[in-house]
């Protein structure tokens, strides 16, 4: 691929464009808002100058309820010789297009299982999409070569592609994404009014829920309208379970013995259907689950901090899978959990302590 036009110069699509311009592909950006293309650009995303004739690739990377209409122009004015879109919603676009008659064999409908809760071209990485999942949503009879361009941008976006048809993917993004921004927003919802006291004392379990709550609501709004139906059958699901919970929590407060072991085991198969579940979430690059350990260091907030960590544990020759900073609430100081091999462990942890680190295991 040399060429490529990213429309809707946001998180998504200038993650995109600064991900294939580092991999030295040509990149034209387009955005209704000129000034988030020019941000794009001033990023090191591409040109905001148009292309000057056919691109290999068109990526659409408006809200949902733009998609259908911007991918039809895009189709129409023949702008590329293939042209995808990347919305949260699969089933909806594709309906949307056959209906305002638009010849689709130049188009493929994909999904890129990554983004953050912020918004806008400055939130933008160009790793953004490293060893996640990329849903590509080919039907029967689809040109080859429109595929073949998209998944060599999945590939230059070190993405991982997973082939589902549009509906099936509704369906799993119902389970694995919408009904969790529901939740998190429900949850986060009962802070907006508790008292002062109690909202002091958030600590990293409610940080975790919640962080997905900061999202934009206009576009977390088209998403389920595009998609109401496999949320609302999940999140009924939900809801019996959480009629059952409070059952079984109003067990433990009785008096009488027997409500009191039915809730204790309403409660615990709660707990355990939850580690089960959670035991299933994939690990890195969606490989089978990890079993890592956790090493938490206690780091000063200022700069320079992380920087000295991360080359300290380079010297030790332990590579960190994953990283997560607690914050202490009023204070300037928190702690950095380092993922790592159970077997780098003990290593770790005598050459952070020789270098002045202290560790909480
Ligand atoms: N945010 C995520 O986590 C995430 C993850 C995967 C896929 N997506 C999908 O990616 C798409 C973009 O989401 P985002 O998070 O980058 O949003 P964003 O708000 O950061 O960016 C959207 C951009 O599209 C522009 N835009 C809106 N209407 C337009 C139009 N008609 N023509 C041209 N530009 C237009 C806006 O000005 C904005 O710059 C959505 O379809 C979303 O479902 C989002
Ligand atoms: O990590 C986040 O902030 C996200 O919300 C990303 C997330 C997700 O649910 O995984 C959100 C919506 C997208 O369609 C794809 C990815």
């Amino acid at each position: 691929m040399r060429s490529a036009l990213v429309i809707g110069t946001g998180l998504i699509g200038t993650s995109v464009a600064l991900a294939l311009q580092a991999r030295g592909v040509q990149v034209y950006l387009e955005d209704h808002d000129p000034t988030q293309a020019r941000t794009a650009a001033a990023l090191g995303a591409g040109t905001a100058e148009p292309p000057p004739g056919p691109v290999d690739l068109a990526v659409v990377a408006v809200p949902p309820a733009h998609v259908a209409d911007t991918l039809a122009g895009v189709l129409r004015r023949g702008a590329a010789r293939a042209c995808i879109d990347v919305a949260s919603v699969k089933g909806g676009p594709r309906r949307q297009l056959q209906e305002l008659g638009c010849d689709l064999s130049a188009y493929l409908g994909t999904h890129p299982m990554a983004g953050r809760e912020r918004s806008g071209p400055l939130a933008a990485t160009a790793d953004l999409f490293e060893g996640r999942p990329w849903v590509l949503t080919p039907s029967p009879g689809d040109d080859t070569e429109v595929l073949n361009l998209a998944l060599e941008l999945v590939a230059l976006c070190r993405a991982v592609p997973v082939v589902m048809d549009a509906d099936a993917h509704d369906r799993a993004v119902a389970l694995v994404s919408h009904t969790p921004q529901l939740v998190s927003s429900l949850v986060a919802a009962r802070l907006k009014d508790a008292d002062e006291t109690a909202v002091r004392l958030c600590g990293q379990g409610i940080r975790d829920v919640t962080r997905i709550a900061a999202s934009d609501p206009a576009m977390w709004l088209d998403i389920l309208s595009a998609n109401p139906g496999p949320v609302a059958d999940i999140l009924a699901e939900v809801a019996a379970d959480l009629d059952g919970t409070v059952r079984a929590l109003r067990g433990l407060e009785s008096a009488d013995a027997q409500k009191r072991t039915g809730g204790t085991e309403g409660i615990e198969d709660v707990l355990r259907r939850g580690n089960a579940g959670r035991e299933r979430v994939p690990g890195k690059h969606g490989a089978a689950p990890a079993a890592y350990e956790v090493l938490a260091v206690h780091i000063g907030d200022q700069p320079g901090e992380l920087a000295r960590i991360f080359a300290d544990a380079g010297r030790a020759g332990v590579n960190i899978e994953d990283v997560r900073i607690e914050h202490a609430t009023g204070q300037q100081a928190g702690f950095i959990q380092l993922t790592v091999e159970p077997g780098a462990v003990a290593q770790l942890t005598a050459e952070l302590r020789e270098r002045g680190w202290s560790i909480r295991r």
